[in-house]
């Protein structure tokens, strides 16, 4: 102390001591100091002595509480998670080595042996089994990764969960759980605080073994009667307390609804159920463990289970366990009442797969109750979980569709505290289950997309260049067969090439560039493909050449048979208009032919008409002949086709050097007969006779008469080649001769063919041609010499007017020339002459004097006039010349005639009064005469 007091003494006192005026003001006493005063004397060195030290030790001794877990769970729900450990992880720490020489019980136990053989195999089987689904962050997350199976078929994630109270992991206990959930309902449920545990999870996820245990592993009952009973001894201060036990199950009755049976009761177990309540469960109170433990055994006997693939003694209701707890007296320490408690234990039956279960009829009912069961719990949870995080929204209410749910309607709305297990499986084949349950009741859920890229780099990969490309040959492909297998073809080669080049090709090489071989490809594929597109439009252009080909060949023949129809046509019209023809020129033949003088004129005209007539069929046959030598030498040689009818032109040269030019060519090859107009003027005609004369008979088969003084061409329509006979008749070799018109109207009616084809193929005239020739070359002759006497009875202009009117342009000076000859009109129709004698001088220039003697003519048989008039009615060629021929034939006054010289027929003939020739007035006479005018 001595020391102690030495130490803390005061310094020693200075020389000087200052006093203060001012009286000592004191400081507040502090409480340190108020509360012990230490003495005076000590009080200088108290006040230094007594400094408080640091409370260093009382500041570290101080326990900061720990920060909670960020997602808080309320106190109305807690919820835990338990994994249940995989299977193999049992069997392979059971597993015993065995000696070789035990033979294998069993095929599971063989199984075995073959893997204590094999250790491979049995490291295999570890892996596999070992690899598990979900694995746990902290107490609070577990992360669930889906396998690899799932990941290649379908887009899967790994998820994250957390926000749970606790996360159990697989190799924990029942007493964890029970310490970590139970204990603080417990201690409320003792309290007087209800609250209700529940298990959920799918099928054989360990809900049962967490709920009830095992004997050697008890669950949260067995625990938790043992705690209250425990508690409720070791509380003896406190009121005493009654507990009852109840026990029920929900189940589906055979798939139509649900039921309520009392596993507590007798043989009538059903229960009532009225909305949420349930009447009749029998609550047996319990007085100790042992009561309690015997009631649960019997009440599980009770419970519907059933085996299944999944579990061998799955639960098939929904078991709720009530402990209820009654208090009859006040707390000594509160002094409050105890009211009743209820802590309820729920172990539902687990959701399960039908794949998996391999349920069927009454096991697949009960299924789909269980199943349906789970859904609406698990509806009610997520509704109060979400109602929890974000209590402006309103709480989604689901609890009417099931019978739990409306009994445990308070819990699941978070009246009372709730404590949930989540019991899951880590096996990779449970990824489903455990995803579905945590997705449903965990309280939070991220998604990590870390296993995303390798589908995304897949997909990009299945849509790299080749899926267009075929979309673009699918749309632009021909729809021919043969180019749709070359596509096959060169899609499954390319195909091929592209497979081995995405061998070849390193896929974890991103950075390495792949353009160039995918555009390599491209051009490659397209090269071919347009190649092989090529082939085949080459073929098709071939095909359709060929085509083309039988086309053409198809149309030559169309052609040649339409040139064969068009001949037919034209042979058709031809041999109508032949058929017209004779028709139409048989009338006047015979007059020609018979009227030697009288009807010279007329059957000029008439000739000249037929010349209109015919040259129509001239052209007609012309075309004809040109278009049967092209089609062939043959036809035209056979046709039966008249020949060209030629008008000639006045000027006789020209008529005869285009019918010697005709008669050369054509005669000889064309058997059609040929008709001749021909001039009578006589110098002329003698001329061109006699140069023709000097020619011809070399060719003609049949020898000419002798010609002296002129040859006349006949006109006659059987003859036609230069053949024909063309007579040079002396007139008087002709005198007598018969007249020849009987003859002349059968050549003229039988013409048409078979006399064509005779003529044609014998040019030689019949006789009766020869005398009908004759007859008319006398008749002409005959007209040339009255046409002196007669032109000069009427002026030119009216004769060149009636020609103009009558024949056309080619015969109008013909009948010019003939229109000099009056003949009557009258004559024609009466008896005619047959034959007229002829005296043809040689010398045309002279023809004045030239006398025509006319013999008696011969009144024609009335049978040939009435069969003429018969068969020919209509002359409508004649009429106009007729009625001038008789009105001329009626003003002349024979017996003053006077000849008319006939130097005068190319100049003017304006003299009526001139004299007739003496054989012109002995003609008409004879006219008039016979035909009685
Ligand atoms: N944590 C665990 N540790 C050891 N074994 C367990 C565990 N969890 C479950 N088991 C075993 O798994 C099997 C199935 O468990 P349990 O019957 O509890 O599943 P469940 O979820 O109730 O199925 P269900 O819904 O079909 O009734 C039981 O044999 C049980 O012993």
């Amino acid at each position: 102390m001595e020391d102690k007091q030495k130490s803390l003494s005061p310094p020693p006192c200075p020389s000087t001591v200052t006093v203060r005026r001012n009286p000592l003001r004191r400081a507040r006493a502090t409480p340190y100091t108020t509360a012990t005063k230490p003495p005076f004397s000590s009080l200088a060195s108290a006040i230094t002595h007594d400094v408080p030290t640091f409370p260093i030790d009382e500041i570290l001794s101080i326990q900061i509480p720990q920060s909670e877990p960020k997602q808080s769970i309320p106190e109305s729900l807690k919820i835990f998670l338990r994994i249940k450990p995989l299977r193999s992880f049992t069997k392979v720490t059971t597993t015993k080595a065995r000696p070789r020489n035990v033979w294998p019980q069993n095929p599971s136990k063989k199984n075995i042996a073959k893997e204590n053989r094999n250790p491979e195999i049995t490291k295999k089987v570890k892996k596999k089994d070992e690899e598990a689904c979900i694995t746990l962050n902290d107490p609070y997350s577990v992360t669930l990764t889906p396998p690899q199976s799932l990941q290649e078929l379908k887009r899967s994630k790994t998820e994250v969960y957390e926000g749970f109270s606790h996360v159990f992991p697989a190799d924990c206990s029942q007493n964890d759980v029970y310490d970590k959930m139970v204990q603080p309902l417990l201690e409320d449920f003792m309290k007087g605080k209800s609250g209700m545990l529940a298990a959920l999870g799918p099928s054989g996820s360990g809900k049962t073994h967490t709920v009830f245990g095992s004997l050697k592993d008890p669950g949260i009952v067995p625990i938790t009667l043992r705690q209250i009973f425990k508690k409720s001894h070791e509380s003896s201060s406190g009121p005493l307390r009654l507990f009852n036990l109840s026990i029920f199950e929900i189940c589906s009755e055979r798939g139509k609804g649900e039921k309520a049976y009392d596993l507590l009761g007798g043989e009538s177990s059903e229960l009532s159920v009225q909305q949420s309540t349930i009447r009749g469960l029998k609550e047996v109170p319990i007085q100790n463990l042992e009561e309690a433990e015997s009631l649960i055994g019997q009440a599980m006997l009770k419970r519907a289970t059933a085996t299944t693939n999944s579990n061998s003694q799955s639960s098939r209701s929904q078991c709720i366990i009530n402990v209820r707890a009654s208090c009859n007296g006040f707390s000594n320490e509160t002094k409050m009442q105890y009211s009743d408690a209820m802590l309820t234990i729920v172990d539902l039956a687990g959701a399960e797969r039908e794949k998996r279960t391999g349920n069927q009829g009454e096991r697949l009912v009960e299924s789909n109750f269980i199943n349906n069961t789970s859904m609406v719990f698990g509806q009610c949870l997520r509704s109060l979980l979400e109602y929890q995080k974000n209590r402006k929204k309103g709480l989604q209410k689901h609890h009417q569709n099931s019978l739990l749910t409306r009994y445990l309607r308070d819990y699941l709305e978070g009246k009372k505290r709730m404590a949930l297990i989540l019991t899951v499986k880590a096996g990779e084949e449970d990824y489903l289950d455990t995803s579905y349950l945590l997705r449903q009741a965990s309280p939070y859920m991220k998604i990590k997309f870390d296993n995303t890229e390798e589908p995304c780099n897949k997909r990009q990969l299945k849509t790299f260049p080749r899926a267009e490309k075929n979309k673009k040959i699918k749309l632009s492909a021909p729809k021919t067969s043969q180019i749709e297998e070359n596509f096959l073809e060169e899609r499954s080669q390319i195909s091929q090439e592209v497979h081995l080049q995405g061998k070849k090709a390193d896929p974890r090489d991103r950075s390495s560039p792949r353009l160039e071989p995918v555009s390599h490809d491209k051009n490659e594929r397209e090269h071919i493909i347009m190649r092989n597109f090529s082939k085949v439009l080459w073929n098709v252009l071939k095909q359709y050449n060929e085509k083309l080909k039988v086309a053409e060949g198809e149309i030559c023949t169309l052609k040649d048979s339409l040139r064969r129809e068009q001949l037919k046509s034209l042979v058709l019209e031809t041999e109508l208009s032949s058929l017209k023809s004779p028709c139409l020129a048989e009338p006047c033949i015979p007059e020609a032919v018979v009227e030697a003088i009288v009807h010279a004129k007329e059957n000029f005209e008439v000739a000249a008409s037929m010349t209109i007539v015919l040259r129509n069929v001239d052209d007609d046959s012309c075309n004809l002949i040109k278009a049967r030598r092209e089609a062939g030498a043959e036809e035209s040689s056979d046709s039966p086709v008249p020949n060209v009818i030629r008008n000639v032109d006045d000027d006789s040269c020209n008529l005869i050097k285009e019918s010697r030019e005709a008669g050369a060519e054509e005669s000889s090859k064309s058997p059609v007969p040929n008709m001749r107009n021909v001039d009578f003027d006589s110098c002329n005609l003698i001329k061109s006779r006699r140069e023709a004369s000097a020619e011809e008979p070399s060719e003609s088969p049949v020898p000419s008469k002798n010609v002296k003084d002129a040859e006349l061409v006949r006109c006659h329509l059987s003859s036609q080649n230069d053949a024909e006979p063309r007579q040079s008749v002396n007139s008087e070799e002709n005198v007598g001769i018969p007249s020849a018109t009987t003859h002349v109207e059968a050549e003229v009616t039988d013409f048409p063919r078979d006399q064509a084809i005779q003529n044609q193929d014998d040019p030689t005239p019949s006789p009766e041609q020869v005398e009908v020739s004759q007859d008319f070359i006398n008749s002409q002759i005959s007209n040339v010499q009255t046409k002196s006497a007669v032109s000069r009875r009427f002026p030119d202009s009216e004769k060149q007017e009636r020609n103009r009117r009558l024949l056309p342009v080619s015969s109008r000076s013909l009948t010019e020339k003939m229109n000099d000859l009056d003949i009557k009109e009258n004559q024609i129709e009466k008896p005619q002459v047959k034959t007229a004698k002829t005296h043809v001088q040689k010398k045309a220039e002279s023809i004045q004097g030239q006398e025509i003697e006319v013999p008696a003519r011969e009144a024609e048989p009335a049978s040939t006039k009435k069969q003429r008039n018969g068969q020919k009615p209509k002359r409508r060629l004649q009429p106009a010349s007729s009625v001038l021929l008789t009105r001329e034939i009626n003003t002349l006054e024979i017996e003053d005639d006077i000849a008319e010289p006939k130097g005068t027929r190319g100049g003017k003939k304006t003299t009526v009064s001139q004299p007739r020739s003496q054989g012109s007035v002995t003609l008409l006479r004879l006219l008039t005469n016979n035909l009685h005018l």
